[in-house]
């Protein structure tokens, strides 16, 4: 396996590639994107922090491409569309540099308040200048704090240390997490109108765009302090240096640009009252400790095929919850390709419900795994990472219903899917026992008790008349076929009967003629359950 690794990590996170059997590290830091490009024809993953993008030129030249980490939080110097269409697994470590970032704010807001880097320069220049460097005090002023994540959460918390006043906006924030972070949830007009100071923490989409601009800063009181430590883009640079030119804003602390590097020509070099830092959020050492490691562990265990804690395009699990819903995960894989070996090639709907313990668990990994297994046997290089895009391509809209049916099992998953004609095929499956061995329970609304852990099944339908078990017995025996398993069932006397066969081999073509040949036989498919 190779990993490239193409910003700086720690060093405790290459080392622990380097230590992984069968592990081949190649650091690139610093190469351009065209050199990147270059070098990931062989490579199985990459690991970013924000310097490197991770492209779709990247991507397509990386046939072998499986992961791509990004030691850190922000992932949109990774192209997420290309990834997920190829299934690669995109993963982040966010928590990592939470207080590396928090705390820079907190220095930036401070910066903003008493003017130390610009008194410094003057006394590193010989001069000893007082008048010019009053400031203004952060106790009982009033911020405002876009985005009360996890970093906007923390600096929350030091600024009332601070004795100030927080106002918060983030339309995502419960009324329940506000009042435990003893915050007052507003509306953003609030915000400007009643902040001495604003500091953004928001992920930069179309939304969050240029969310301070000229009009909204016309909206604040004047002399507000701005602060963006998040990403550039979430304020209108030029507007911002408008807006420090006329004194609407008294001080300013940017750590990220559109732009970046700055180029060295900006007009934002020009502001006084602009304190700037290169992109430094993340930059302490306990942070990059946390999330290099992070990122090499998380990489790691994903190429050796674990489920990812932090994936940005597919359902994250932690240890726990994998221990709870393993044998789950199974049961929907099954589940998948049997239904879709049962039914005609263009279904265009399917319903999922998840019944009795099921109802309460997060179903997101097990909907993968159905996608998985149904797809399993319709297309090569499925994973949950792309497994929703292909059902999508193949035109087959999903609905996912959590709700206790009326059945005898504790834990019950029901499939419905519909055909173009608007026919519908079902069916249930459960685990028994204490090992937990998955079970089909119903087919196409007949109850059955068919194990799933079989190599093949012959699914009949046939005329409910004497004579069927023992034919089908005959033309098995004669095929040398070894019958594992036999479920019987009808629904009523005479009517249209269900027998499936679990097989240790394939049945071959021969057999099922034989066995179709039988006027009673009023439908045959062979499910192969082989390495599912
Ligand atoms: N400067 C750095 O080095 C550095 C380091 C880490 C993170 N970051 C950036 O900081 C930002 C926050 O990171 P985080 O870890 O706290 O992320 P987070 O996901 O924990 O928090 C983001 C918050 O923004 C809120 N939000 C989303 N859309 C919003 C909107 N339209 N209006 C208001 N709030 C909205 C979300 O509800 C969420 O609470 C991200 O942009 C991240 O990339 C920068
Ligand atoms: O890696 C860095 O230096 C910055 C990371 C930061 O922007 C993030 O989003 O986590």
């Amino acid at each position: 396996m190779k990993i490239l690794i193409a910003d700086k990590i720690s060093g405790s996170g290459v080392q622990f590639l380097r230590d992984q059997e069968g592990v081949e590290v190649v650091e690139a830091y610093g190469s351009s994107q065209e050199e990147l490009e270059g070098m990931v024809a062989d490579v199985d993953a990459i690991i970013v922090r924000s310097a490197s993008s991770v492209t779709k030129a990247i991507i397509d030249a990386a046939p072998k491409l499986r992961a791509v980490g990004r030691a850190g939080v922000g992932v949109d110097n990774i192209d997420i569309e290309a990834a997920t269409d190829r299934g690669i697994v995109v993963m982040n470590t966010p928590g990592g540099n939470t207080i590396a970032t928090a705390e820079l704010t907190f220095t930036h807001l401070l910066c903003s308040a008493r003017p130390i880097p610009q008194a410094n320069a003057l006394m590193k220049a010989g001069k000893w200048e007082k008048k010019a460097f009053q400031g203004s005090e952060l106790y009982k002023k009033t911020i405002g704090i876009l985005g009360l994540g996890r970093i906007g959460s923390e600096v929350a918390k030091r600024a009332k240390a601070f004795g100030m006043n927080v106002l918060a906006y983030d339309p995502y924030l419960t009324k329940a997490r506000a009042e435990q972070l003893e915050v007052n949830k507003v509306e953003l007009e609030e915000v400007f109108e009643k902040a001495d100071f604003i500091t953004v923490h928001m992920p930069k989409t179309e939304t969050t765009k240029n969310m301070l601009n000229a009009s909204t800063f016309a909206k604040m009181k004047d002399g507000i302090r701005i602060i963006n430590c998040a990403r550039g883009g979430l304020i209108d640079e030029d507007d911002l240096a408008e807006a420090l030119r006329s004194g609407k804003v008294a001080a300013a602390g940017l750590d990220v640009f559109v732009e970046e590097p700055l180029s060295s020509e900006s007009a934002l070099r020009e502001h006084d009252r602009l304190v700037m830092t290169p992109h430094l959020g993340a930059s302490t050492a306990e942070a990059q400790e946390n999330v290099g490691l992070e990122v090499a562990e998380s990489i790691y265990e994903s190429l050796m095929g674990g489920w990812v804690q932090n994936a940005i395009n597919a359902p994250s699990i932690d240890p726990k919850q994998l221990a709870v819903l393993r044998p789950y995960l199974n049961l929907a894989f099954k589940m998948g390709t049997v239904i879709q070996q049962l039914t005609p090639s263009e279904i265009n709907h399917i319903r999922i419900t998840y019944s009795g313990n099921l109802v309460n668990l997060e179903v997101k990994p097990l909907n993968r795994a159905f996608q998985r297994g149904y797809l399993r046997k319709i297309t090569t290089d499925v994973n949950d990472v792309n497994a929703p895009r292909i059902m999508d391509r193949l035109g087959i809209k999903g609905e996912i219903v959590q709700n206790s049916l009326e059945r005898d099992y504790t834990e019950l998953i029901r499939i419905e899917a519909t055909d173009s004609n608007g026919k519908s095929y079902s069916i249930e499956g459960t685990l028994i026992g204490k090992s937990q061995n998955p079970r089909l329970t119903l087919v196409n609304e007949r109850n059955v008790e068919s194990p799933l852990d079989e190599k093949y099944l012959l699914v009949l339908e046939n005329e409910d008349v004497p004579g069927i078990v023992g034919m089908v017995g005959t033309v098995l025996a004669k095929h040398k076929l070894n019958i594992s398993n036999m479920s019987l069932s009808r629904n009523t006397v005479g009517g249209i009967a269900l027998n499936i066969c679990g097989l240790d081999s394939e049945p071959e073509a021969e057999a099922i003629a034989e066995i179709t040949a039988n006027k009673y036989i009023k439908g045959i498919r062979v499910v192969n359950l082989n390495g599912a």
